[in-house]
C-alpha cells in the first residue's frame, strides 16, 4: 500500500514546497479522516483511544502505520502499570533480565554492533545544503552537520520505511521536553517498534497524558523511530536485540521538525527526545526564537557563605558532565546540586539573565568508571528503576563495570560480561562496553535541585568549555569576553571516546562540545551566539577547564572529580571580581599560583597543571587556523576570527 500523496504529507513532500504542503493537506485532512481511518481500519489500536488524540496526532500516526505497516498500535501513556506490563513481556522473551541485587532495576545486552551514536551515519536534511553545513575548502568533508538532500532523504527512507514494522507493535509516546506545559517546553510524539524505547523515554523524557492537554493544537516534533527488522526476520537476531547496523539511518529535518531514525535501538540514535530533538532540532528551533540549546549540564553551586551559583558546562560526551553535575565536594561547607547532566536549554529573561532547564527527566550515563568514589551520587540515583545497556552482571545479581573492582563485595564472584562470557576480575578483556549506560530516573538522585523542574529555569552565571587534552592546556584559565569565549569554545577538542564509533586516543575537533549535535550551519550558530548578546544582558562570564593532563608518566596531574569543586571556587570568586588570583596569559587568565585551594590534596604539580606552554600555543594557533579556515570559511562570524588574529598575535609572545 502507498501513501496517497495528495491527501497526505508524505516524507516525499519534503523541501520546496513543503511549508505550503503541511499546511494544504492540514486542511485537507478534516475532510480525509474517513479515509484515514478506513486506511488504518487493517491496524487495530492495541491501547489507548485513537479518536481523542488532536486531529495532527492522528494523522502522523495514521500515515506512518500505513507506511511501516505495524501489526498494532499501542498509544502509550507513560504509566507504571504499562511499563510493568512491558518489562514482563521483555523478561519473557530474554531480552530484559532483572538485576536482583536492586529494586526494579534492569539489564540489557544490545547486539555488539549496536552500541553507540553512529556520526556518519547521521543528517541533517534541507533543501538548501548551506543552512546545514558551511562552505568548507573545497575537497574538505565538513565535520560538523553531515548534509542530505530532500531528494536523497527520499529515496533513503523508501529503501527502509515501508513495511518496516511489519509483525511489529508501533508505540505512541507522547513526550515533553522541559516540564509539560513550561514556557520553554516542547513537546514531542516518538513512533517506534522498540520496547526497549518505550522503557527508556519514560525514564529519560516526560511521558504521560497531561502532554496530550499541553499540546492541544499546537505543533509537536515528529520522531519515527525503527529498529528496521520487520518479521519474519531473515537474519538471526543477537541477544534478543533487533537492530539492522548496515541500513542505519538517523535523519533530521529541521524545517518540518521531524526526526527519521532507522536500524538502530542504541539510545543516543533511538531516543529521538534527546541529540536528536533537545540537540539538533532543538538549535534550530532555538535559532528562530533566539534561545539556546546546548550539549551542558547545569549545576547549582552552594558556597560555605550560603550564597548559590548556576553553572553551566558544555564537554564532549564521555567527558565528565554527568561527574560534574553530581560532583560531591571535597571542601568543607560547600554543596553542590544538579539540574541536568547533558543538555541546556537557555533563554534571557526579562532581567537579562539566562536561564536554564534541563529538557530531559533522567540521566543516560556512561557506566564505567562510575563507582561511589568517583561519582556516590549518580551510584545513589539507579539504585531502583533503572537500566542498565552492556554492562556485566555478576553472579549475585549487580552490575558491574570496570571501576567497580574495590566495591564489589565477592571480589571472585563469577561475573558475564556485556557480550555473555563468563569472566573474573583480573581476568584479561574487559566485563562491560566502554559505552555501557545507565538510564535513571532524575529526581531519584538524592542531590538533584529543589529547582530542576521549574518552568523558568535556573540563571547561570558562567558556562565552562572542557574536553580531554592530555597536553598543553591548563586546569583552568577565564576567557575575556563574550566574543573571545564563543572563539575558545569553537577551538574545543578532546580525545576520542567511546561515545560515538571512533576509535583511538586522537585528539579530535569538538567545536561547542556539539560537533556530533549541530543542528544547522556552524558558522551561523557561532553568530547566533554572538547576536545573544546585548547591552541590558548579563553574559555569563566563559571558562575553560581540562581535568584530563597528563605527566610524562602519563599520569593525570590533577585528581578531578570531587576535587574540581576547587577549581569551582576559583571561578565563583573569579566571578565575585577577585582580580588578584588571576593571571593574565595570551589565552586567557589562569590562576595565580597558589589561588586554588589545594588543601588537603596530595603533591600537585602546580607548575606543570597550569603552564601555557608555548610550542604547543604556537602550534595550536596554526592548527585552529588551518581548522576554521577549512572547516568554516567564510562563515566564519568577524568577530571570531578577530579573536583568532589577536590570539595568535598574544601566542607569539609567549
Ligand atoms: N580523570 C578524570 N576522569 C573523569 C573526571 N570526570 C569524569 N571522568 C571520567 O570520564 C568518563 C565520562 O564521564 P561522564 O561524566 O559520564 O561524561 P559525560 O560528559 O556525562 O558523557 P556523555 O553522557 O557521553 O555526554 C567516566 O569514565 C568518568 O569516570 C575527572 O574529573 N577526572
Ligand atoms: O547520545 C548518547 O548516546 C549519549 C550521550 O549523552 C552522548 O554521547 O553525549
Ligand atoms: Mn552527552
Amino acid at each position: 500500500m502507498s501513501v496517497d500523496p495528495n491527501l497526505l504529507t508524505p516524507y516525499k513532500n519534503t523541501g520546496a514546497a513543503n511549508a505550503s504542503l503541511r499546511q494544504i493537506s492540514e486542511d485537507a485532512f478534516y475532510v480525509v479522516n474517513e479515509v484515514v481511518m478506513k486506511r488504518l481500519g487493517h491496524v487495530p489500536i492495541l491501547k489507548g483511544d485513537f479518536h481523542l488524540l488532536p486531529a495532527k496526532v492522528q494523522r502522523f500516526i495514521a500515515e506512518k502505520a500505513e507506511l511501516m505497516r505495524p501489526r498494532g498500535i499501542f498509544i502509550c501513556d507513560g504509566s507504571q502499570h504499562e511499563a510493568d506490563e512491558l518489562i514482563d513481556k521483555l523478561i519473557e522473551r530474554g531480552m530484559l533480565s532483572k538485576l536482583e541485587a536492586y529494586e526494579n532495576n534492569y539489564i540489557c545486552r544490545t547486539d555488539p554492533k549496536d552500541v553507540a551514536r553512529v556520526e556518519s551515519k547521521t543528517w541533517m536534511v534541507t533543501k538548501n545544503k548551506y543552512d546545514t553545513v558551511t562552505h568548507t575548502k573545497e575537497g574538505v568533508e565538513p565535520i560538523m552537520g553531515h548534509w542530505l538532500a530532500p531528494e536523497d532523504l527520499a529515496t533513503e527512507l523508501d529503501s527502509r520505511f515501508p513495511g518496516c514494522m511489519a509483525g511489529r507493535i508501533m508505540y505512541v509516546i507522547p513526550f515533553s521536553m522541559g516540564p509539560v506545559g513550561g514556557p520553554l517546553s516542547k513537546i514531542g510524539i516518538q513512533l517506534t517498534d522498540s520496547n526497549y524505547v518505550v522503557l527508556s523515554m519514560r525514564i529519560m523524557t516526560r511521558v504521560n497524558n497531561d502532554v496530550w492537554d499541553a499540546l492541544g493544537n499546537q505543533d509537536f516534533v515528529r520522531c519515527i523511530h525503527s529498529v528496521g527488522l520487520p518479521r519474519p526476520v531473515k537474519q538471526r537476531v543477537i541477544n534478543h536485540w533487533p537492530c539492522n547496523p548496515e541500513r542505519v539511518l538517523i535523519a533530521h529535518r529541521p524545517p518540518e521538525r521531524e526526526i527519521w531514525s532507522f536500524g538502530s535501538g542504541y539510545g543516543g540514535n533511538s531516543l529521538l527526545g534527546k541529540k536528536c530533538f533537545a540537540l539538533r532540532i532543538a538549535s534550530n528551533i532555538a535559532k528562530d526564537e533566539g534561545w539556546m540549546a546546548e550539549h551542558m549540564l547545569i549545576m547549582g553551586v552552594t558556597r560555605p557563605c550560603g550564597r548559590e551559583h548556576f553553572i553551566a558546562a558544555a564537554f564532549p560526551s564521555a567527558c565528565g558532565k554527568t561527574n560534574l553535575a553530581m560532583l560531591e565536594p571535597t571542601l568543607p561547607g560547600w554543596k553542590v546540586r544538579c539540574v541536568g547532566d547533558d543538555i541546556a536549554w537557555m533563554k534571557f529573561g526579562e532581567d537579562g539573565r539566562l536561564y536554564a532547564i534541563n529538557p530531559e527527566a533522567g540521566f543516560f550515563g556512561v557506566a564505567p568508571g562510575t563507582s561511589n568514589k568517583t561519582n556516590p551520587m549518580a551510584v545513589a540515583t539507579f539504585q531502583k528503576n533503572s537500566i542498565f545497556t552492556n554492562v556485566a552482571e555478576t553472579a549475585n545479581g549487580e552490575y558491574f563495570w570496570e571501576g567497580l573492582e574495590d566495591e564489589i563485595a565477592d571480589k571472585n564472584v563469577d561475573i558475564t560480561t556485556w557480550l555473555g562470557e563468563k569472566w573474573h576480575i583480573g581476568e584479561p578483556g574487559v566485563a562491560a562496553h566502554p559505552n555501557s549506560r545507565f538510564a535513571a530516573p532524575a529526581n531519584q538522585c538524592p542531590i538533584i535541585h529543589p529547582d530542576w523542574e521549574s518552568p523558568q529555569g535556573v540563571p547561570i552565571e558562567a558556562i565552562i568549555f572542557g574536553g580531554r587534552r592530555p597536553q598543553g592546556v591548563p586546569l583552568i584559565y577565564e576567557t575575556n569576553s563574550w566574543e573571545h569565549g564563543v572563539f575558545t569554545g569553537s577551538c574545543l577538542k578532546s580525545e576520542a571516546t567511546a561515545a560515538a564509533e571512533f576509535t583511538g586516543k586522537t585528539v579530535m575537533h569538538d567545536p561547542m562540545a556539539m560537533r556530533p549535535f549541530m543542528g544547522y550551519n556552524f558558522g551561523k550558530y557561532l553568530q547566533h551566539w554572538l547576536d545573544l548578546k546585548t547591552d541590558s544582558r548579563k553574559m555569563p562570564k566563559i571558562y575553560h577547564v581540562n581535568w584530563f593532563r597528563k605527566d610524562s608518566n602519563n599520569k593525570f596531574l590533577w585528581p578531578g572529580f570531587g576535587d574540581n569543586i576547587r577549581v569551582i571556587d576559583w571561578i565563583i570568586r573569579r566571578l565575585d571580581g577577585e582580580q588578584e588570583i588571576g593571571v593574565e596569559t595570551p589565552i586567557g587568565t589562569v590562576p595565580a599560583k597558589g589561588s586554588i585551594n589545594l588543601e588537603g590534596l596530595g603533591e600537585v604539580n602546580w607548575d606543570e597543571l597550569m603552564s601555557v606552554p608555548a610550542d604547543y600555543w604556537k602550534q595550536d594557533a596554526q592548527e585552529i587556523r588551518k581548522f576554521l579556515d577549512e572547516q568554516v570559511g567564510e562563515d566564519l562570524p568577524e568577530p571570531v576570527r578577530a579573536e583568532m588574529d589577536a590570539q595568535e598575535k598574544r601566542v607569539q609572545t609567549l
